[in-house]
């Protein structure tokens, strides 16, 4: 999926969002260090970056299921970085998050049919009326045939489905009171590969037929290759490389989105490059060590102990996000530029 809709005002925007984490004798752990980005209605913008670069804090802050100790959301233009939980709750309805384990986001003791109704019972319509059995049941048997779930499956139990299956139940809730946003962490990591694609197939077919804007937060590329229209490249709490899901994955300007794509076969990205097993990220070496602590991140450019071309400069000196053939790249050094 590659068509990006025409520029108009962002459905979700996060202005310089910073996130600490008091992590004991009086260290801070950094989470987030300074964070924009803004999503246009229709895009899917996929969210990668190796585990706890910040991926799931950005998520939550966006949704204000956590609160950023710095920096602004906005949601459809309303600044709800601070708004008072009486005042988000109305718009809370409009965003809605589906997590990877669909065996823990599911009360086991209920039927599917009362968990996908819950948050129709919880909330009001727009105009302030609580909805009726009649209207529940209706809205019921429309969500379950917008996940591809026959009607009986609202009387049985979370244990009877398979993964793929309580992951669309999952989908069904989140999507009760239609949200014009979900932010989807990790939500097929959990599952067969087999079914993943199932489930990624079904994100993209409700996107087309709801008009929905996605926050996609997955680890593999692959999955990520297949949904997106725009990429986000994270990087210990700041965003490295963000542009055009094709230009992003086919010519990474940055070093370690390079490095990310070079260990993914171009195989798993048919429609890219057929039949071959090249890589995008061309030659780069693949990742050495580890992520460095968040708590006390390199100086410079966050990426130079590890980085392979990285020079004096990268040690001492932040680079900030800019312009390079068509994306924005933290890279004094862009590959290609
Ligand atoms: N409540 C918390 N208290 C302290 N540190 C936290 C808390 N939540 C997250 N962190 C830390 O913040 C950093 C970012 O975590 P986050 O879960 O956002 O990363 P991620 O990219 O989503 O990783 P993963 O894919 O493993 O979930 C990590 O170092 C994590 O340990």
């Amino acid at each position: 999926m590659t068509a990006v809709p025409p520029a108009t005002a962002p459905l979700i925007a996060a202005r310089g969002l910073h996130m600490a984490y008091r992590v004991g004798r009086g260290q801070m752990l950094r989470a987030l260090d300074g964070v924009s980005l803004a999503v246009q209605p229709g895009e899917v913008l996929g969210l990668v970056g190796e585990s706890g670069c910040g991926k799931s804090t950005l998520g939550r802050c966006l949704l204000r299921l956590a609160r950023p100790t710095a920096g602004q959301v906005l949601f459809d233009g309303t600044d709800i970085t601070a708004l008072p939980e009486r005042a988000l709750r109305p718009l809370r309805q409009g965003m809605q998050m589906v997590f990877q384990d669909s065996q823990a986001a599911l009360n086991p003791r209920r039927r599917a049919g009362d968990l996908i109704a819950e948050p129709l019972r919880v909330h009001r319509t727009p105009d302030g009326r609580r909805r009726g059995a009649a209207e529940i049941a209706a809205r019921l048997a429309e969500l379950m045939e917008l996940v591809g779930l026959p009607q009986a499956a609202l009387a049985r139990y979370p244990h009877e489905f398979s993964g793929g299956q309580r992951q669309r139940i999952n989908i069904a809730r989140a999507l009760a009171l239609s949200p014009r946003l979900v932010v989807a962490d990790e939500p097929v990591s959990a599952l067969d590969v087999s079914i993943q694609a199932q489930i990624v197939n079904l994100f993209a077919d409700l996107r087309d037929r709801l008009g929905l804007t996605y926050v996609f937060i997955a680890h593999d590329l692959a999955v990520v290759r297949q949904i997106s229209t725009r990429v986000a490249v994270m990087y210990l709490g700041a965003i490295v490389e963000i542009g055009p899901a094709d230009t992003v994955l086919h010519t990474p300007a940055h070093p370690y989105t390079a490095a990310l794509l070079a260990a993914v076969p171009m195989v798993a990205f048919p429609e890219a490059s057929p039949g071959a097993t090249t890589r995008a990220g061309g030659h780069a070496p693949p990742l050495r060590g580890d992520v460095p602590s968040p708590v006390s991140p390199p100086p410079g450019c966050r990426f130079n102990t590890r980085c392979p071309i990285a020079q004096d400069r990268c040690r001492t000196e932040p680079p900030a996000l800019r312009t390079v053939a068509g994306r924005s790249v933290a890279c004094h050094f862009p590959l290609g530029g």
